[in-house]
């Protein structure tokens, strides 16, 4: 990759400065004059480089950002380039109504827009809370200008009564214990406020901090990034750093296509299964993987990624949070412990403009007790098992959050280990969930299954974190804090709960579960990787011919376009369609009078 700067003219040069149509120059360069660029800088041939803001007061995972804004701008502009910022349509996972999910493919169609169409030659993408990071990544995949992630970081770690108390984790513990009749409302609240100390995203290894490691583990950020909690200086050193870079990387002319290949997939296929990474991540890395046009699909999750061991000890799957994750290395510590097991593809050009392989010499656990060695990890086969059967063609179940004790009451019969046969107990979505899990009728028992279906992308919309069921009261009162749950939904990346989702395709398209009734008998057999209802095939095909689709109310005009075009989120739940728009990259937008 050549470091040149001579020669270069760049797409922005298209907009300011193009002698074959001066009138269209002229009118595209004087209003940019009005605020803090001269046209002798507009002119000057120099890259300019947009910064997608993706905080705001309504996305304050997120917020750090309007804070670190002048230090990625002064990296810009140290590194000779004109930086120019502009909004993102907020994404907050624990704010936007019915999902944020749904608003996941919006951004994305945005920054496509604005990537597409505004003078820019490469982009500081800015990413914390869940959907931004994919949002990002999905729309610098399409466009494939130079891009680079800067995400802004988890927050403090959280602390209740010399307790760590972090991010979601916290609250489906609290919960559990508000159920019980163990603790008030009050100290409820309390518990759960106690875990959000400082700005930033997730402080534990929820869907947030996941998929900041995916971006750092597909060579997306810089080393080091992901994992610097969002008050600390590095953080701002980071910003300012990562603002330098994307100068450079537009000299280079180095694009998203050159990075995001099959082996950069899985290797943040590998790095999620030592993180205990969330369930969140095979459809996202799905949908930025179908917008750069890499081949990768859901059971490839199980064939790379299972037998990786859980290195990092951090909740839900282990015990620290976000800070001492950052003191033991972050992710290049761990990536640095999967290089020298043999589990990396080394060769991945990165945003560094440096092999994957040479950016994490040097690298290894700094603290044994949060990030452990692969010889010697937490526990074994960490990643994710891939279940079909007649309820579904896919749906993921994340290994490494299973207690101790879930494993020796549901998958341990002697001569049967992963061998489960239990009653269904059906939920038409998690509101008749709530209104019914504490019915005497459905008498559910540590012998049941939980199901919740109508809650996928065409169903919620944008499928909804809600398969982590709580079991009835009477059963939290005997010690059993969970059964086995299965969705067309997601669940929360911070939650422990023994769940199999993203069932695929979801009930409201015709999937299996929507014939699904309550009291049928199901077989779970992990070991053959299915799950299925044992229901007589005559009985089963007359439940599909008499199956009529649901009436789906939308409430608002991006829910129905949504609806038309999304897909199943063993697909990645991405817009159909603009899977297919690699066709137009490196092209120009027309003029606009
Ligand atoms: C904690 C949340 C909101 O559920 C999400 O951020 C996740 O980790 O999946």
């Amino acid at each position: 990759m050549g470091n040149t700067r001579a020669n270069k003219r760049f797409r922005s040069q298209e907009w300011f400065d193009n002698p074959n149509n001066p009138g269209m120059t002229a009118l595209y360069i004087e209003r940019y004059l009005n605020q803090e660029y001269t046209r002798e800088e507009l002119q000057s041939a120099r890259p300019i480089i947009g910064i997608a803001q993706t905080g705001s007061d309504l996305a304050p995972c997120n917020k750090i950002h309007v804070f670190l804004m002048d230090r990625i701008k002064a990296g810009i502009r140290d590194a000779g380039g004109i930086p120019m910022e502009f909004p993102v349509h907020p994404i907050q996972e624990t704010g936007k109504r019915p999902t944020a999910a749904l608003d996941r493919n919006l951004a994305y169609l945005g920054l496509v827009e604005v990537l597409h169409g505004y003078p820019l030659d490469g982009v500081v993408l800015t990413t914390g809370c869940d959907k931004t990071t994919p949002a990002m990544l999905m729309g610098a995949a399409t466009v494939d200008i130079p891009a680079i992630t800067l995400n802004g970081g988890p927050m403090l770690d959280g602390w209740w009564k010399g307790k760590r108390a972090g991010s979601g984790t916290v609250v489906w513990e609290s919960r559990r214990l508000l159920s019980e009749g163990k603790i008030d409302y009050d100290e409820f609240m309390s518990r759960v406020c106690a875990s959000a100390p400082s700005l930033g995203h997730c402080n534990t290894m929820g869907t947030a901090s996941t998929m900041n490691a995916m971006a750092e583990a597909l060579g997306m950020s810089l080393t080091g990034c992901s994992a610097i909690p969002a008050p600390f200086r590095e953080r701002m050193n980071m910003a300012y750093l990562t603002g330098k870079r994307i100068v450079d990387m537009v000299y280079e002319d180095l694009k998203p296509s050159d990075i995001l290949t099959r082996e950069a997939f899985e290797n943040a296929i590998v790095v999620n299964s030592a993180i205990g990474g969330s369930t969140n991540a095979p459809p996202h890395l799905q949908a930025i993987a179908r917008h750069i046009g890499v081949e990768l699909d859901v059971t490839d999750w199980q064939k790379v990624g299972f037998d990786v061991p859980l290195l990092v000890n951090m909740q839900p799957a282990g015990e620290y949070l976000g800070e001492s994750f950052f003191h033991a290395g972050g992710v290049p510590a761990v990536m640095g412990e999967l290089k020298r097991a043999g589990r990396l593809h080394e060769n991945c050009m990165t945003v560094t403009g440096q092999k994957m392989g040479q950016n994490l010499i040097g690298w290894e656990s700094r603290d044994h007790a949060v990030i452990k060695t692969y010889a010697e990890p937490l526990r074994p086969n960490a990643g994710f098992l891939v279940l079909s059967g007649n309820l579904f063609d896919s749906a993921l179940m994340k290994t490494s959050v299973i207690s101790a004790d879930f494993r020796s009451r549901f998958l341990s019969d002697p001569g049967h280990e992963g061998v489960h046969e239990a009653r269904a107990i059906v939920f038409e979505g998690p509101e008749d969930y709530h209104e019914r899990i504490n019915d005497p009728a459905l008498a559910i028992d540590e012998n049941c299954i939980l199901f919740i279906r109508n809650v996928g992308c065409v169903g919620y919309p944008g499928s909804a974190e809600v398969v982590n069921m709580q079991p009835p009261d009477a059963l939290l009162k005997q010690g059993i804090n969970h059964l086995p749950t299965v969705g067309d939904g997601r669940q929360s990346g911070t939650s422990e709960s023994p769940s199999i989702l993203n069932a695929s395709p979801e009930s409201v398209v015709g999937g299996g579960l929507a014939y699904l009734q309550t009291g049928d008998r199901v077989r779970l057999d992990l070991n053959a990787g299915t799950l299925n209802a044992l229901v007589e095939d005559a009985e089963w095909q007359a439940r599909k011919d008499a199956w009529t689709p649901p009436v789906l109310e939308c409430q608002t005009p991006w829910e129905e376009i949504y609806r038309k075009e999304v897909g199943q989120l063993a697909q990645g739940g991405c817009l159909e369609l603009a899977t297919a728009y690699q066709k137009t990259r490196q092209t120009l937008p027309r003029d606009n009078h």
